[in-house]
């Protein structure tokens, strides 16, 4: 399990994080939903180290974790997919691929499975990272975290302007992925994808979460969930 425990982190003096608690199981899917700025990548990059906390705990397990560096954190099995993808152009997809097994470390996940799930990308394997579509630059992104196999995969915004059928394919990989006993966090701005997959949901607004619950708690409090993911906690 990783966690914030009342977590609380800054840019400069602008408090954009107050007060996170957030939990992700080893075997779940967890998906952290919320409208432009408030706070989700935020949310993730406190969780891999990247941002320092000035107030409250990181935790895996049973450890404290928040003076840990970010190369760390990674060894732990924490990767992050961020929402830039760090595809490198000039390089193919199959360099991009070897760099990602770089950090390596044996478990399920080896090439000829990520090409197994992604076979769009085995048939791209010479194109330069620049001459892929946005759906096959995620593709390529989330291949090259598999190959680290991380205990608990972060996901920033992975579907944000694909089109709904390469969504509907990235859904499918990231339940394959869950049932090979990945963790999943999901960042998206709206329910429909979290709908499909997660068992739990936090939303958040103004760096603050303001509602969590699982997925049959959605279901009953569905309505009210969209209005505070849309119009926020102050409405
Ligand atoms: N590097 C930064 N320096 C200063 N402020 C930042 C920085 N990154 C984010 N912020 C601010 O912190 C708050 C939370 O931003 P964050 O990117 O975490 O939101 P988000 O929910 O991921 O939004 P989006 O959906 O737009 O990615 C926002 O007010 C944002 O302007």
């Amino acid at each position: 399990m990783i966690a914030l425990e009342h977590a609380s982190v800054k840019y400069g003096h602008a408090l954009a994080l107050e007060d996170i608690s957030i939990e992700v199981g080893l075997h779940e899917i967890v998906a952290i939903v919320g409208r432009n700025g408030a706070g989700k990548s935020t949310t993730l990059k406190t969780l891999v180290g990247l941002l320092p906390l000035v107030a409250g705990r990181r935790v895996f397990g049973e450890r404290d974790i928040s003076r840990l560096s970010v190369e760390q954190i990674a060894r732990l099995g924490i990767a992050l997919v961020p929402d830039t993808r760090r595809i490198f152009p000039n390089l193919s997809v199959r360099e991009n691929l070897r760099i990602g097994a770089v950090a390596h470390q044996p478990g399920y996940w080896t090439e000829a499975r990520v090409l197994e799930i992604f076979p769009r990308l085995g048939e791209r394997i010479d194109f330069g990272g620049d001459q892929l579509s946005g759906g096959e630059q995620q593709m390529l992104a989330i291949a090259r975290a598999l190959l680290g196999n991380p205990r608990i995969l972060l996901l920033d915004e992975p579907t944000e302007g694909l089109a709904p059928l390469i969504v509907d394919q990235l859904v499918e990989v990231f339940a394959h992925v869950h049932r090979q006993g990945t963790g999943i966090v999901l960042v998206e701005q709206n329910l429909k994808v979290p709908m499909k997959l997660a068992h739990r949901q936090y939303v958040l607004d103004h760096g603050q979460v303001v509602w969590s619950g699982t997925s049959a708690e959605l279901q009953q409090q569905r309505q009210l969930v969209e209005n505070l993911i849309t119009t926020g906690a102050a409405q």
